[in-house]
């Protein structure tokens, strides 16, 4: 609100505020009752969050003075949304700007309505909330803002918690009563256009035709978050059959398995929905469908390397030659498929799906023509769609390109889209794990988790340097990639956490044993570090 501080409310430093940040990003705990974590996305802070944005917002466009902001708001399945999305639309209100609510929508349909032109859904708008905290627990939520310059980045979230610390701790009733009064909140049902839009999309590429996914059984997999749209609102007036499809219905406490396609239990649901239902596809959202993955109906799965071999295949046919831009973890297989197989550029850079879509973007600055930025997390962004982090749109390339093989008489099913990662090499041992810091730790001396962990690779480097059986990755963009015994490891640090996660991809486990053996070497001398996770994998059975 500029939320007038009350008793009840206890004080908060700049740093409980900065505190909220993850990346470009804001998360918090927003229920209570999980032990050890006290909620800190209260009503009063949400409210100083949203009027920080307002006023952000209003000093961006100081030159279109004379006439009212609008911020679009919409949030996901979580049990808190409806509390935090009032919160959020006082805290606009307060700074005298217009709320839109769309109710129940999605990450990518927010920022979509900043490009809209639509005066009847009052778009575009200036400015959009997505209230949501993709596939993490249930007490959790957050933000996510976006203009129409695309999602804001780290240094314009860090801006804006510093206002709404200030704001939090000066604004006045007085001031906050006086500039709701000139601002005004309305409801409009934004997904019917945004959902038009996907439909459309799919038409225009069929070639016009009303239904060109008559006869085909696609399962969607919503989790139970705000990604259940996708059945009744994009394939069924496309022709799709739907039967089979689970989890569409919202449900904040996420009963049947967590919303996130890179989670193997979330996969094995979807999967067996397909095998059961005899489906031609599959479709999998995270919580807020900025994330997607498919399966093909004999139940393979396309998530991480084979959903990013899947897309590049495709826009390679589009646009040849074309830079794929792609998070750090992807496979050695991943590059070899892109460059050889399908003729594209891999640029494997840094992982953060903000990271991968800002390169792509900075690469056609420079004349390298790159059309896909995507992470093996599931985020993907296409040029044509104007760099739009969206896992729905991904799953409407995969879409046209089912209507479009039927209707040059290939074969029915999801074949098509099996053929098109034919020859993709795939490792047969792929682990992740997670070596946490303890902050607390004294080793650390004093210093951030950040500097510990830089150290840590730094020693990493040195000693890789001095092993003949290992080599370096000759341009790498995060931590340290080294490739060895047929595959390869990276170790970085975490984009927020105090982690530095390892990633090995190997032939045999043997192979990635070994690779894990020349981590343990070097981490073993970092107190601070919490190894347990590779002492395990790497004792072999
Ligand atoms: O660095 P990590 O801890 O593995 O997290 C990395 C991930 O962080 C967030 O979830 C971002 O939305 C993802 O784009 C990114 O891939």
């Amino acid at each position: 609100m500029a939320a007038a501080p009350s008793a009840a409310v206890p004080t908060l430093e700049k740093a409980d505020f900065l505190k909220l940040q993850n990346g470009s990003d804001i998360r918090g705990v927003a229920v209570a009752g999980v032990e050890g974590e006290p909620v800190n996305l209260t009503e009063p802070v949400t409210e100083a969050i949203a009027a920080a944005f307002a006023a952000w917002l209003k000093d961006k466009k100081k030159e279109e003075a004379s006439r009212h902001l609008s911020i679009s708001i919409g949030h996901d399945s979580r049990i808190s949304a409806q509390t935090l999305q009032d919160a959020v639309s006082r805290g606009i209100s307060s700074v005298g700007v217009d709320v839109i609510q769309y109710g129940l929508a999605s990450t990518p349909a927010m920022f979509n309505s900043t490009l809209t032109e639509d005066d009847v859904f009052l778009c575009p708008v200036d400015g959009s909330i997505m209230i949501t905290a993709s596939h993490l627990p249930y007490n959790r939520n957050g933000f996510k803002f976006f203009t129409s310059a695309g999602g804001l980045g780290k240094a314009d979230i860090k801006d804006i918690l510093e206002l709404a610390a200030d704001i939090f701790k000066n604004s006045s009733v007085e001031a906050y009563a006086r500039n709701k009064a000139s601002a005004s909140v309305k409801r409009v049902d934004y997904m019917t256009v945004y959902t038009s839009n996907l439909v459309k999309a799919v038409r225009r590429a069929a070639g016009n035709i009303e239904k060109p996914l008559e006869g085909f059984h696609i399962v969607v997999d919503a989790g139970n978050g705000a990604g259940g749209f996708f059945a009744a609102k994009v394939l069924e007036p496309l022709g799709a059959i739907t039967s089979g499809s689970q989890f569409l219905e919202p449900d904040g406490l996420f009963p049947n398995h967590i919303p996130n396609p890179e989670d193997k239990v979330a996969m094995k649901a979807i999967t067996q929905a397909v095998l059961d239902n005899e489906a031609d596809l599959g479709i999998i959202f995270d919580t807020d469908v900025d994330r997607s993955a498919a399966v093909d109906s004999a139940g393979r799965e396309f998530n991480r390397n084979r959903l990013i071999a899947l897309m590049s295949a495709i826009v390679l046919e589009e646009h040849p030659g074309t830079t794929i831009v792609t998070d750090s973890v992807t496979s050695d297989g991943l590059s070899t498929f892109i460059e050889k197989k399908l003729g594209g550029k891999h640029r494997r850079f840094k992982r953060g799906y903000k990271n991968v879509i800002d390169e792509a973007i900075r690469l056609n600055s420079t004349g390298e023509e790159s059309h896909l930025a995507i992470e093996t997390s599931g985020h993907g962004a296409l040029k044509e769609n104007h760099w739009l982090d969206d896992g729905a749109y991904l799953m409407v390339k995969v879409l046209n390109k089912l209507a479009s093989a039927r209707a040059s008489g290939a074969g029915g099913g999801s074949r098509v889209l099996t053929d098109l990662v034919e020859g993709l090499e795939e490792a047969a041992v792929a682990v992740e794990l997670r070596l946490k810091i303890n902050q607390s730790h004294s080793d650390l001396k004093g210093g951030s988790f950040r500097d510990y962990g830089e150290a840590v690779l730094k020693h990493l480097e040195n000693s890789i340097d001095l092993d003949p059986k290992l080599r370096k990755a000759p341009v790498n963009y995060e931590g340290v990639r080294v490739s060895g015994f047929g595959g390869w490891f990276l170790l970085r640090l975490s984009l927020h956490d105090p982690v530095l996660p390892l990633n090995i991809e190997a032939p045999t486990h043997n192979d990635a044993v070994k690779l894990g053996l020349a981590v343990v070497a070097v981490v073993k001398e970092f107190a601070a570090l919490d190894t347990s996770a590779l002492d395990k994998f790497v004792q072999v059975s």
